[in-house]
């Protein structure tokens, strides 16, 4: 749907923000640009609603040069969130999302309906509507910076830095929220962050910038973390790579045993049964309850931690769980908590060695993606 074609920015002073950059950003995904400060995330942002204009290369929106666009037309298909959402101060949260249906002619009652609707949407109570901005914590803030870039129903949402301001808890509702939204709508998102977890969560593709405005890799997240293109690309994830990898995938065919499972109130003969040297023992209802030492006398039981849930959580989410807990186990756990199993370290690691064997890309498929990135770098 956008295509960024050989797009150099040199602002006047000569500096080069933006260097021959090209990228074809999916429909109906979202897209993130990341880089180190200063690499030309927000010119290139900038560049696609022309409040920036290129030096050289061209900016296609549905096969149409932006260029030849008019500016209020062009921006009016396409919503804008900035970094502390930018909020008209004096205008109350219904009124800040509705300016735009509004400058578009809607009548007062029909703009107002739409906010509240969008309110809900993104997650805001409806008490808040007639409150001024600083009367709003950051993050709800933040939530009207993308109620009012989504009122008059945009195609393209542009996001710069959209949730860097807040905390790293209400940043995370944030980016939750903005996946489910997305779901929901199916907007063509480019995002800007500097943070590279928060890219790899958000991005169905990532670009990954330098400085100088080069492109230095363009590609899934699943991708970058298992074949980073070069050092700067591998520096620039940081550490954990493969651990962050197994975000990708699914825990779902991890096998699980209900061998160790036993019921609290089961005859004590069961749990002196069986040989396992821990039983996770549950509530009548099969909730979890703790672990039992095998052997150990009393009714004394080891936390079980936290636990996972197969088909929702990642591999990743299960190791953690084993990792965590003091048996070496993960819990495995359904919608309402009830345990359907337990799994160990060890067939964890199996099925991590399985699932990498599995992703292991063809030779040929590698070789392509290199040209790809010639082509785009
Ligand atoms: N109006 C301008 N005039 C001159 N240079 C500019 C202008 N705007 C940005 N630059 C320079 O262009 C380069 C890219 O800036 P840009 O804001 O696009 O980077 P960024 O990756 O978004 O950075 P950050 O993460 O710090 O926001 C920087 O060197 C910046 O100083």
């Amino acid at each position: 749907m956008i295509r960024i074609d050989s797009v150099t920015k040199r602002y006047p002073d000569g500096t080069v923000a933006v260097d021959r950059l090209s990228l074809e950003i999916p429909d109906r995904s979202i897209t993130v640009l990341v880089g180190p400060s200063g690499c030309g995330k927000t010119t290139t942002l900038r560049m696609i609603n022309r409040m920036v204009e290129p030096t050289e290369g061209t900016i296609l929106l549905d096969g149409e040069d932006v260029q030849r666009q008019p500016v209020t037309t062009l921006r009016r298909s396409m919503g804008y969130v900035i970094q502390n959402a930018g909020l008209f101060q004096h205008r109350t949260i219904a009124d800040n999302i509705a300016t735009v249906p509004r400058m578009l002619g809607w009548g007062k009652r029909r703009a107002r309906e739409r906010a509240a609707e969008l309110m809900e949407r993104v997650g805001l109570d409806a008490a808040l509507a007639g409150r001024y901005p600083y009367q709003l914590s950051g993050g709800q803030q933040q939530r009207v910076g993308v109620a009012r870039a989504l009122a008059a129903d945009p195609p393209v949402l542009l996001m710069d830095e959209p949730f860097s301001a807040v905390d790293p808890v209400v940043r995370k509702g944030l980016q939750d929220e903005l996946l489910r939204l997305q779901d929901e709508l199916g907007k063509t998102i480019v995002f800007v962050t500097h943070d590279i977890d928060e890219a790899v969560k958000l991005g169905t593709m990532v670009a990954v910038l330098r400085e100088g405005g080069r492109l230095a890799q363009y590609a899934p997240p699943a991708d970058l973390l298992s074949h980073p293109a070069d050092a700067f690309v591998e520096d620039f994830l940081g550490a954990d790579r493969g651990i962050r990898r197994l975000s990708f995938f699914p825990s779902d065919a991890l096998e699980l045993t209900t061998d160790a499972v036993v019921s609290a109130d089961a005859p004590a003969e069961r749990l002196a049964a069986s040989d396992a040297p821990y039983l996770l023992v549950t509530d009548a209802d099969g909730r979890p309850l703790g672990w039992r030492e095998r052997g150990s006398g009393g009714d004394r039981l080891l936390s079980y931690g936290r636990p996972f849930r197969p088909g929702t959580d990642s591999l990743r989410a299960a190791l953690d769980c084993a990792v965590l807990s003091p048996t070496g186990w993960a819990v495995a756990v359904d919608a309402d908590g009830r345990v359907t199993g337990v799994v160990s370290q060890q067939t964890i690691g199996e099925a991590i060695r399985a699932a990498h064997t599995q992703a292991a890309p063809d030779p040929d498929a590698d070789a392509a993606r290199g040209e790809d990135e010639k082509v785009a770098g």
